[in-house]
């Protein structure tokens, strides 16, 4: 598979090293760092695009890609508004493959945590609060699968309506407290709160092969589909 990164940062490069390790190539590195734009010429051999850049550039980067034609697998958080944009263009024939998290653990974490809210509608005397840590590099908050993670909880927690950052939780309000520290890659949370106990499930990235190596297979998935596409087409579950 010939890959275009589009984003040479630390996902960029991340996935650089995992897409060589399994057998692809990189044919460009599209990144204003990098000197490298959507004018390349080498855009024409990929055939696939792989973004993780920032939140104010992801959408014109996406229009880019479908422009070439190509496929596109992006993990860029905080510009999310815009979604419907891009799934309505993917009823139009073009493909992409949207994860807040390419990490497999996490998506298992994401279907355990969904699991737990279900429990928890029979035991009101929990109150469930958030916690994410990231690096102080990071210029979202709440993080993307933060915000995955309060959508899974307000599915299945009857109880709660509504997230909100840096609030504590009560009522109807699941607070999320986002911290930064250090190059932290990426700690989630989550904990539910009796009188008597508690319960804490975590998450916690110690390597961002990890999210690397989900953006890749992403891709391999992705170049033989159309529509859009997320980790539960992929993984199954
Ligand atoms: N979904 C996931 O699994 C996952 C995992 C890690 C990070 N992320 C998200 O991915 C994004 C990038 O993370 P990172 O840690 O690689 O950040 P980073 O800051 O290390 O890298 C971003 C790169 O994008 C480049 N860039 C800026 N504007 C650009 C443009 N217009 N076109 C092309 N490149 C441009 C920057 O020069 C930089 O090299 C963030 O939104 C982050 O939240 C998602
Ligand atoms: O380092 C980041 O930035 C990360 N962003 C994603 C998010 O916002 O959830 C995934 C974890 C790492």
């Amino acid at each position: 598979m010939k890959i275009a990164l589009i984003g040479y940062g630390k996902m960029g490069r991340t996935i650089e090293k995992i897409a060589l390790s399994r057998g692809h190539q990189i044919v460009a590195k599209i990144d204003p760092v990098n000197g490298e734009d959507f004018t390349s010429p080498s855009l024409k051999e990929a055939d696939v695009a792989i973004e993780f850049t920032r939140p104010e550039t992801a959408f014109i980067n996406y229009l880019e890609c479908f422009r070439l034609n190509l496929p596109v697998v992006s993990g860029t958080t905080g510009w999310l508004e815009r979604m419907d944009e891009i799934k309505a263009l993917c009823e139009k024939g073009h493909t992409f493959f949207y994860a807040s998290n390419f990490s497999i653990g996490m998506n298992l974490f994401f279907e355990i945590n969904k699991r737990l809210a279900q429990l928890m509608n029979s035991q009101p005397q929990y109150e469930v609060s958030m916690t994410e840590v990231h690096h102080i590099h990071k210029l979202d908050a709440p993080s993307g699968t933060a915000i995955t993670l309060a959508e899974g909880i307000l599915e299945n927690l009857s109880r709660k309506k509504y997230w909100e950052l840096d609030k504590p939780s009560t009522g109807d309000v699941i607070g999320i407290k986002a911290v930064r520290e250090g190059e932290v890659p990426g700690t989630h949370i989550i904990n539910y709160i009796s009188d008597v106990d508690e319960i804490t499930i975590e998450h916690k990235v110690t390597s961002r092969d990890g999210l690397a190596f989900g953006a890749v297979l992403a891709a391999e998935f992705a170049i033989s589909r159309k529509g859009f596409l997320t980790m539960s087409d992929m993984l199954k579950f």
